[in-house]
């Protein structure tokens, strides 16, 4: 069977500096559908970059990436957006919803790309049905100041979900939530594998970790093929591991997948290289 996504000696290196630095260095990874899996690693050891790059925001210097057995190495912007828009859905640290608008407003929005022409009819009931699927269908109508922060993540998964991505990408998504609605969220995402969607989880957290099929640590660029348990990944090795800076990132926009066609990567907005 193919593979949901493959990636072959994928390398990411920073130029622009008197020195180039490596940031990923020969990174194999291989996810199938339905698959979940955690990366670990401490701060500043490429996770950010390696999502980016699966994300489609940015490309290697190296390596191949496969999609569904597809070559999307080096794929030009305009394509890279269009199938940013149809395949993935993405969640970050931060909600990014629009204030003025309601929580279905919120998740219609990722709608509006990538999925050509939908009647108006069928973006509420995929809307809803998105909102549902993480518990939060009666508060459709409540804009983001009357949600809790939970409450407001799930808005932001259930617009991820709502386009029926192949593939959820992460970013530490429970790094502002209190534990028992961080595990709310990571349930919500795991329970999308179920439907065949797959999962890449990059986070501090080694309960969430272990909600995952497979876990794996990335070491200075380097990720390790064998599978692990949080508390292995977690050696003195690993002990500089911290919680995310929030810098500037996402738009509600790009978060929801609108508003990147220029391939602007929104984990790295108004960050210079
Ligand atoms: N735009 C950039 N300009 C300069 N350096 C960068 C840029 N993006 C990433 N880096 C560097 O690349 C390395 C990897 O960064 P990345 O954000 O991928 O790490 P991370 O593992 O996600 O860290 P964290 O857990 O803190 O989010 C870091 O040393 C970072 O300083």
């Amino acid at each position: 069977m193919t593979a949901l996504l493959e990636l072959h000696g994928i390398t990411k290196t920073l130029k622009g500096q008197r020195t180039p630095r490596t940031i990923l260095d020969g990174v194999d990874l291989t996810v199938e559908s339905g698959e979940s899996v955690a990366i670990l690693g401490r701060s500043g050891s490429g996770k950010s970059t390696l999502l980016s790059l699966i994300g489609l925001f940015d490309r290697p210097d190296g390596g191949r990436y496969l999609l569904g057995g597809q070559d999307i190495t080096r794929l030009s912007e305009r394509r890279a957006a269009a199938l940013r828009s149809a395949e993935f859905g993405f969640v970050f640290q931060r909600f990014f919803l629009l204030k003025h608008l309601t929580a279905a407003q919120n998740v219609a929005m990722a709608l509006v790309n990538g999925q050509g022409w939908l009647p108006r009819r069928k973006r509420r009931a995929r809307t809803m049905a998105a909102l549902d699927q993480v518990g939060i269908a009666h508060l459709a109508k409540h804009r983001p100041a009357r949600l809790s922060g939970g409450e407001q993540q799930r808005v932001a998964v259930a617009r991820a979900l709502v386009r029926e991505p192949r593939l959820l990408l992460a970013d530490e998504p429970t790094g502002a939530l209190d534990t028992e609605t961080g595990n709310l969220v990571i349930e919500v995402m795991r329970s999308a594998t179920e439907r065949g969607c797959g999962l890449i989880l990059v986070t501090h957290d080694r309960d969430h970790a272990n909600k995952m099929r497979r876990v794996l640590r990335l070491d200075d660029g380097v990720l390790n093929p064998a599978t692990t348990t949080p508390d292995e990944a977690w050696t003195p090795h690993s002990a500089g591991m911290q919680a995310a800076p929030s810098g500037a990132g996402p738009t509600p926009e790009s978060a929801a997948g609108v508003s990147a066609p220029d391939g602007a990567d929104p984990t790295r907005e108004g960050v210079p290289r």
